[in-house]
């Protein structure tokens, strides 16, 4: 599959991510910033929606196929917050310590029981900008919130993010590790195997 897919998002830490899990499979995924496309308003209520945006987006001033991922941590105690607004949840867009330290702030004083939340990724691939089917997967990752950081590691939340399954913080796994366990791990797989679905039925004509 020898397709350029152009990635509608300007997240390091993600673009990171895709690259190492879609490099193996053959498929050229292309940051859109090598296409100058700017960045598109999050102006959805729901990550369906902002992932949908941004993919729309891409493909309107590339003509390519893109790809998107629109995502962040719903914690249980902030009745869902920061959710869709993760990345902005400290005032401003992107300011991961400001975040992370706004989120301590919330949480201060609450027992590591009523700490927990999960990552989500919602992924949009659209063949073009009228696309009316776009396709769309959905990853959830489990965990708690810690109380100060750990680890060096991935990047946003990641160092507050505690993995039951591994017992120690996002930010403290290998690459390879979160890449295989994560939100966006898991909507990925999906991706992957509807792509492969979809190349094996029409014999050949990839996506
Ligand atoms: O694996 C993750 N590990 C740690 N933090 C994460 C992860 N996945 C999402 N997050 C956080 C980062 C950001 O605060 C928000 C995503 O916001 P989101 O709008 O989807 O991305 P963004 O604005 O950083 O880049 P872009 O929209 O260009 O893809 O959730
Ligand atoms: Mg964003």
């Amino acid at each position: 599959m020898n397709k350029t897919i152009v990635l509608a998002s300007n997240n390091a830490g993600k673009i990171k991510e895709f690259n190492a899990l879609l490099g193996d499979m053959g498929i050229d995924v292309k940051p859109q910033n090598e296409f100058n496309v700017e960045e598109a308003e999050e102006t959805g209520l729901s990550f369906i929606e902002n992932a949908i945006l941004k993919a729309r987006n891409a493909c309107a001033h590339t003509g390519l196929p893109a790809l998107a991922d629109d995502s962040g941590i719903e914690v249980d105690y902030l009745n869902g917050a920061p959710g869709i607004y993760s990345a902005r949840f400290a005032g401003e867009h992107g300011n991961n310590d400001a975040n992370n330290a706004l989120l301590l702030e919330k949480l201060d004083g609450v027992p590591e029981l009523e700490r927990t939340a999960r990552f989500h990724c919602v992924l949009a691939y659209m063949r073009h900008k009228d696309d009316p089917t776009p396709l769309v997967f959905h990853g959830v990752w489990e965990g708690r919130i810690l109380t100060s950081t750990e680890g060096q590691e991935g990047f946003g939340y990641d160092p507050l993010f505690y993995v039951p399954e591994c017992g120690c913080s996002a930010a403290s796994l290998p690459k390879e590790v979160k890449n295989q366990i994560s939100h966006r791990g898991k909507a990925l797989k999906q991706l992957v195997s509807a792509f492969q679905q979809q190349s094996a039925a029409q014999q050949g004509t990839p996506f």
